[in-house]
């Protein structure tokens, strides 16, 4: 029997991400196990990422030393419920948006719960999640909860619950903010005379180019783009038009529905 040290519940796409992280990391696809109930999921798991693949816990028979809660918010009560007695001492990382450490402990009766909020660049190890744990946590297990999202990317310790909203609706959402505006630079290259690839390629190689250099310089952003800026030019046209139509304000009133709707989500599904 293969000794089973990480167990997914929940196959979906961010699971499926961690586990590509971890095998690229060297962790054996034996010691690896989901529970998830969709077969088509579980066939893909199996047959792509060579792990186990359960329907559910009745076929669980390893040992599992951390168990990585990847389902829906909506449904994490009573899956935790169910499986509480069973994972009674593992250590416990959610990545379950909104639901907090407290009301997972009481549905799991164990203190030994991290919570994270990771992102899709996951996939290609490109990823960043924000980290929590409250004061019940040791050291140990903080270090095991972090290397399962080192193998896909960055990770980030908050010193409160609440930032984890903040983290939500900064990186957690925050790819979908990037693909919306490649949708919109695409759109927009098409409609001033380029062909839609041309438009893409354009648009992606534009993002990377400048998260690069964001990364590498020492400059703020607003700097950066003062530098784009040729006075009286084409970029001053753009901006101007961004402020006129209040373009910021607007994306920070939608980064703070992101943040309200996780607070949401926690009244909603915690309790
Ligand atoms: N996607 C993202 O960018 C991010 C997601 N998250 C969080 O990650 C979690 C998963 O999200 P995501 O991967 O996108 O969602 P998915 O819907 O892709 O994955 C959830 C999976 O759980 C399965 N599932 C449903 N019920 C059970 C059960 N009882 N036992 C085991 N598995 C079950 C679902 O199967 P079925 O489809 O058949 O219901 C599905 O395959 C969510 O809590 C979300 O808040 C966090 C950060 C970023
Ligand atoms: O949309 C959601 O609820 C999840 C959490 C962060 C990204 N996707």
């Amino acid at each position: 029997m293969a000794m089973a040290t990480t167990l997914f519940v929940g196959g979906g796409n961010m699971a499926r991400a961690i586990i590509g992280g971890l095998l690229q990391q060297g962790q054996a696809p034996t010691s690896i196990v989901v529970i998830e109930p969709h077969e088509a999921t579980r066939l893909a798991l199996q047959q792509d990422l060579g792990v186990t693949a359960h329907a559910d816990s009745a076929s669980l028979t390893e040992p599992v030393d951390v168990v990585v809660w990847a389902v829906k918010p909506q449904v994490l009560k009573p899956v935790m419920q169910a499986l509480a007695v069973q994972l009674h001492s593992a250590l416990h990382l959610s990545i379950a948006a909104g639901v907090t450490t407290a009301a997972m402990q009481q549905w799991l009766g164990s203190s030994r719960v991290v919570r994270a909020m990771p992102n899709t660049p996951a996939l290609i190890g490109k990823g960043i999640a924000g980290l929590f744990a409250n004061a019940d946590v040791n050291q140990a297990d903080r270090t095991a909860a972090a290397a399962v999202l080192q193998a896909v990317g960055e990770v980030l310790w908050v010193e409160a619950e609440a930032q984890l909203d903040a983290v939500t609706a900064l990186s957690g959402s925050g790819p979908a903010y990037v693909f919306y505006f490649l949708e919109a630079m695409q759109q927009a290259g098409q409609q001033l005379g380029l062909s839609a690839q041309q438009a893409y390629q354009l648009a992606v190689a534009t993002f990377e180019g400048a998260s690069a250099l964001a990364a590498r310089s020492e400059e703020t952003p607003e700097v950066l783009r003062q530098r784009v800026t040729s006075k009286g030019g084409t970029t001053y046209a753009a901006t101007t038009t961004l402020d006129q139509l209040d373009v910021k304000a607007h994306f920070i009133a939608a980064m703070q529905a992101c943040h309200d709707r996780a607070a949401e989500m926690a009244q909603e599904f915690g309790n």
